[in-house]
């Protein structure tokens, strides 16, 4: 199998390399971030305004599309490019960790996930075949297999037969892949224990994937424990490879994860912050709901380049949200996933100009001095 993934520089001062991945509906700079898109919509925003603000490729969910509109639906729609008119690459989660976030509803056997609908309480199961093959029903460009997120903090034992679970589920996606040009990416469990991430990763190289994921990470581990844990998977992993820190994060984790060697990140904190009226900044973070921005003229962020901070002051941001009004969430989610891409931007030309450490440096005093 032919290796997507292109190492293009690494830095001569940490682990951050600078790379791009190749998918059948583009090519993606890393290191990137994907916002993500739910139920076929990244919220609040129209695929041109989230091409227009620097993403370059977004995220889908089998678990949902799944229970609604249904995966034959899409399909019948020519996908969820059509479906959504969004040209560029998608990502899809398998639907592992919503089935293990809604744990109380799911039961986990060889075979697969039992779960119920958290819409209409109907029986769902998803199996590794199953779950590979709504994936491509969907038209991902790059898939997940079905995995088991293990919960933290969970036992030795727990962890270990989790993980072994997952590697034989691994092997199932992987059998089970139509031969179309589609990606599918490995998850590494193992819990909070080196020897088992060890493992984990061994079992999933023994099968060979496109690319691999760090799984079972900001579950409510300490972010010490995530760095701690992400450093020692990330440099055992494949450096040909593309590797996906899933699930992660603040702009703090995106960079000290960066400076540890990931190249890839989803997270919702950037839209659903921005829906509940909590921005990102170049100095830190600002909730406008608070009464100091009532007559502040100035931007969100006065080094934001984008839409929102180009024609709109605090003052009114905070009106519309105050107002409850739907363009608070267009324009803060406009400013939050501009500030994400700035922030990747940023980080692959400091990697390309092997001044990380320099960025390093200079993120954290001017976040920590906020
Ligand atoms: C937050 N921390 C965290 N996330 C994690 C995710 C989901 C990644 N985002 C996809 C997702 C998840 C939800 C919310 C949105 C849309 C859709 C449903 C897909 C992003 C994970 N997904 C899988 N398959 N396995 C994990 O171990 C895992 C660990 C995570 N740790
Ligand atoms: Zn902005």
């Amino acid at each position: 199998m032919s290796n997507p993934f292109t190492l293009l520089s690494s830095s001569s001062q940490c682990a951050a390399r600078r790379g791009e991945l190749r998918t059948l509906h583009g090519t993606v700079q890393t290191p990137v971030f994907m916002p993500v898109g739910t139920q076929a919509t990244v919220k609040g925003v129209t695929p041109e305004q989230v091409r227009e603000l620097g993403a370059e490729i977004i995220l889908g969910n089998t678990y949902h599309l799944y229970l609604r509109p249904g995966h034959e639906l899409i399909k019948k729609f020519g996908g969820l490019h059509r479906f959504m008119n969004w040209s560029g690459p998608i990502l899809t989660d398998s639907g592992g960790f919503q089935i293990f976030s809604l744990q109380q509803l799911a039961k986990i056997t060889e075979e697969g996930a039992a779960f119920k609908s958290h819409i209409d309480g109907s029986s769902l199961f998803l199996s590794p075949e199953s779950a590979v093959a709504v994936q491509e029903d969907l038209g991902a460009d790059i898939m997940m297999c079905l995995d088991t997120c293990i919960p933290y903090p969970a036992d030795y034992r727990q962890a270990e037969e989790a993980t072994e679970l997952t590697s034989r589920w691994a092997a199932r996606c992987r059998a089970s892949q139509r031969v179309d040009g589609r990606l599918l990416f490995g998850i590494i469990q193992g819990g909070m224990y080196h020897d088992l991430r060890l493992r984990s990763l061994a079992a999933l190289q023994e099968i060979g994937f496109d690319g691999y994921a760090i799984g079972g990470l900001s579950v409510g581990e300490p972010e010490e424990l995530m760095y701690e844990i992400c450093e020692a998977t990330a440099a055992a992993m494949p450096a040909a490879r593309a590797r996906y820190l899933m699930g992660v994060g603040t702009p703090r984790n995106l960079v000290e994860a960066v400076y540890r060697g990931i190249d890839m990140f989803d997270c919702v904190m950037p839209t659903r912050n921005a829906r509940n009226g909590m921005l990102f900044t170049s100095r830190g973070r600002l909730v406008i709901k608070n009464a100091r921005y009532q007559d502040d003229p100035r931007p969100p962020d006065e080094e934001c380049g984008c839409y929102t901070c180009r024609h709109y002051s605090r003052a009114y941001l905070r009106h519309l949200y105050q107002a409850r009004e739907i363009m608070a969430s267009v324009l803060m989610t406009i400013h939050n996933l501009s500030y994400y891409t700035g922030l990747m931007a940023a980080m692959r030309r400091a990697i390309e100009e092997d001044r990380f450490l320099e960025f390093y440096r200079d993120f954290n005093n001017a976040t920590n001095a906020a």
